[in-house]
């Protein structure tokens, strides 16, 4: 061979980049390894060879790895010349890697040819015998993207996804069995076919220019659809559609895959329904009628419509739900709802904000006074009687009623001012209306304000028991006292019980100041024991909040043990109102209180609708004629006849009789003369101080020790 034929072969052996050519003899000792061969199977190489110049002799040792030429050498013996096998090469200087390569094997009749190229080859008596040309290629990268390809086909196939693929043109090429899962059409249908959400009259312009410009620009597309199933059922998907495009840049195929999502829509419906409305009438709750509100106040704004609220508090229902039961109370509910949704129009929304509150929105209101007629005929539903359980039960309604914009232009505004008009009907007689107006927030400002100072007057000891004198009329002698409280505020002066006791009873603090009360006068009733002075009995008042919301019981036998005070220097006055609430509870803890050694009076007697058959189980001492009867005696012959029949009544139950409000000497002597021995007054003394009482009572003790 010419020495320009043997560079040419060596430099073409040496630039094969992708193939390793190898030339060995029939033990598989290398004859020849072109630089690539070097590199793939990462040999080193030796220190007197350079790559370019790849002929060697066997004298230089350079060997393929052990498990390439063991595993050759198998498939050899195996008569096999094209294999592909596995391995883990060495990486010089790195970690192994896992190699997958291709093997094509030629036999050679002799290695003569390439000795050549050789000196020390040509020496070789190897070179004589037979040996092999082995062209081995790495398809390492091209084996995992057949392995990847082959994932995705199973992916593919086996999604519970529907995937369509799309040509160009947006028509079918490829879909799953997802696909025809979830729409029941097969691929011969749907060959060819351009999936809805491509169709031009399917959805409004703005969707199709949302979608195209996303394919376009975003490369991809995602949405809630409503689709048709073969079997013209309606179903909801939730699709994303993705653009494939080629080197050039150009759409080659969309890709959609979607999922049914109709069950999950179905449980969101089914929670937004739990979410958004009241379990119990179906009506929206407080926070879809402010979504909704929130809505009817933009569209009003709009439009330049007026909008009306109206709060509903329904009266007398606690006093149902307290003595008939939960049961009954939830029914009475649910019958309310039906009977509002049909007193108004079928787009006026009606909600329930919780116990018996009831939220009324109509829009489109040309007139205040069409508001006004709802309201009545809401009213006057709601006062016709209700059958339950076959009993008749009788409510009534307070309503407050704001209007957008004139009261208020946002949400909760709205419902503030309704609920300040509401309040304002409930404290003026209840069962009726009233629009909402600035004074009445001016009112409710001064309620919310009391009810803070109020909150610190007990800790800031602004809170004081007064005691009004029970005297014998006869001789006039203070036989007890009763508790009044008085609240001397800084500011504002001294404020009335009558004011502050209802606001402490609804917001709950009547619970701290009772039992402060009681506990100052058990403490005064005992230090006027220990003073010797003759009192029966402090008469203390109880609200029915805290007979109705505290262990009542619990809390008056907490006061005596704290204060040691003998249990018969007290008497307690409830009003005859509360005592016909939730009868049977209080039965029970006036039984309680009963066996401690206290006494138990009826205050305001005659004012309530006390039931004969109820007030004959309480166990009651006392009751107390209200200062309403008292006032116009003797003149009045009703008050005078009521006056009578109290007192003949008590006698008949065993009960003691007291007259409060007496003012004058003829009340005192008309009430002396029908049998009634005690009353209270302003006629005997006004409620005055501890230090007061007591001088009263030392007057009469040095009165008594003169006579
Ligand atoms: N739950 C509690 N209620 C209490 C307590 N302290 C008082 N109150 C209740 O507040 C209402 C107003 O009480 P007050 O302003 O003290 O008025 C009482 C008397 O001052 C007044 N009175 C007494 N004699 C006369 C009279 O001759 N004429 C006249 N016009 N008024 C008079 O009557 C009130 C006594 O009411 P009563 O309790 O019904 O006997 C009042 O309802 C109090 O009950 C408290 O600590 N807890």
């Amino acid at each position: 061979m010419k020495p320009s034929d043997k560079l040419l072969i060596e430099r073409v052996l040496a630039s094969l980049n992708r193939v390793a050519v190898v030339f060995a003899d029939e033990a598989l000792n290398l004859h020849y390894i072109n630089p690539y061969g070097f590199e793939l199977f990462d040999l080193a190489v030796p220190d007197n060879h350079s790559p370019e110049q790849s002929i060697f002799s066997t004298d230089t040792p350079v060997k393929l790895p052990d498990a390439v030429i063991e595993r050759i050498s198998h498939e050899i013996s195996q008569h096999q010349h094209d294999f592909i096998a596995e391995f883990n090469l060495g990486k010089q200087g790195s970690a192994e890697q896992q190699k997958i390569l291709q093997f094509y094997i030629a036999p050679l009749p002799s290695l003569l040819g390439i000795s050549s190229f050789s000196d020390n080859l040509k020496k070789n008596k190897a070179t004589q015998k037979p040996g092999y040309l082995f062209q081995v290629y790495d398809i390492t990268e091209s084996e995992a993207t057949g392995k990847r390809l082959q994932q995705a086909k199973i992916a593919f196939e086996s999604a519970a996804e529907g995937i369509m693929i799309m040509d160009d043109k947006t028509r079918i090429i490829a879909m799953n069995k997802g696909f025809t899962d979830i729409t029941g059409f097969s691929e011969d249908e749907m060959m060819g076919e351009i999936p809805n959400v491509f169709h031009g009259e399917k959805y409004d312009a703005v969707f199709y220019q949302s979608l195209w410009h996303n394919l376009k620009y975003e490369g991809y597309w995602r949405g809630e659809l409503w689709n048709t199933r073969k079997n013209g059922e309606q179903y909801s998907e939730w699709l994303t559609l993705t653009t494939v495009k080629d080197r050039q840049n150009n759409v080659v195929n969309y890709v959609g895959v979607f999922a049914d999502i109709s069950e999950l829509k179905h449980s969101q419906n089914r929670l937004n329904e739990l979410v958004n409305h009241d379990s119990l009438t179906g009506l929206p709750n407080r926070t879809l009628l402010n979504e909704l509100l929130s809505h009817a106040i933009k569209r009003a704004e709009r439009e330049e419509n007026q909008l009306a609220v109206l709060f509903i508090d329904l009266d007398r229902f606690k006093a149902i739900n307290d003595s008939l039961g939960h049961q009954v109370g939830d029914k009475l509910l649910y019958e309310v709802a039906n009977r509002i949704k049909l007193a108004v129009r079928e787009s006026d929304v009606v909600a329930r904000l919780g116990g018996d509150e009831f939220l009324v929105m109509m829009d489109m209101i040309k007139h205040k006074q069409d508001v006004e007629l709802v309201t009545k005929k809401i009213i006057k539903a709601l006062q016709t009687e209700f059958v339950i359980d076959g009993r008749d039960l009788f409510i009534g309604a307070s309503v407050g009623i704001a209007l957008y914009p004139e009261h208020s232009i946002e949400v909760d505004g709205l419902v503030n001012a309704a609920d300040i008009a509401m309040y304002h009907v409930k404290n003026s007689g209840k069962n009726s209306h009233c629009f909402y107006s600035a004074d009445l927030s001016k009112n409710a400002n001064e309620l919310f304000m009391m009810e803070n100072h109020l909150r610190r007057a007990l800790e800031r000891d602004q809170l004081e028991v007064y005691y009004q004198p029970q005297v014998r009329i006869k001789d006039g002698k203070i036989i007890g006292a009763e508790s009044l409280l008085r609240w001397r505020h800084p500011e504002l002066g001294m404020v009335s019980p009558a004011k502050f006791i209802p606001l402490a009873e609804e917001t709950g603090l009547i619970l701290q100041i009772g039992e402060w009360v009681l506990r100052e006068s058990a403490l005064q009733a005992s230090r006027w024991a220990h003073a010797g002075y003759d009192l029966n009995r402090v008469s203390v008042n109880v609200s029915g909040v805290q007979i109705q919301r505290s262990n009542f019981a619990d809390t008056v036998y907490g006061v005596l043990i704290e204060t040691d005070c003998n249990p018969r220097l007290l008497e307690l006055e409830i009003t005859e109102s509360t005592v016909m609430h939730n009868t049977e509870f209080v039965i029970s803890v006036f039984n309680r209180i009963k066996n401690l050694g206290l006494k138990l009076a009826i205050d305001d007697f005659g004012t309530g609708y006390s039931s004969l058959s109820h007030l004959k189980r309480l166990p009651l001492d006392k009751l107390k004629i209200d200062q309403s009867f008292v006032r116009e005696l003797p003149g009045n012959a009703d008050d005078a006849a009521i006056a009578n029949a109290i007192h003949a009544m008590a006698n008949s139950l065993g009960f003691n009789v007291i007259a409060e409000g007496v003012e004058t000497e003829a009340q005192a002597a008309f009430l002396l003369d029908m049998g009634c021995e005690i009353a209270q007054g302003y006629l005997y003394s006004r409620p005055v101080t501890a230090t007061q009482f007591t001088a009263l009572l030392e007057a009469e003790r040095v009165k008594n020790k003169t006579e």
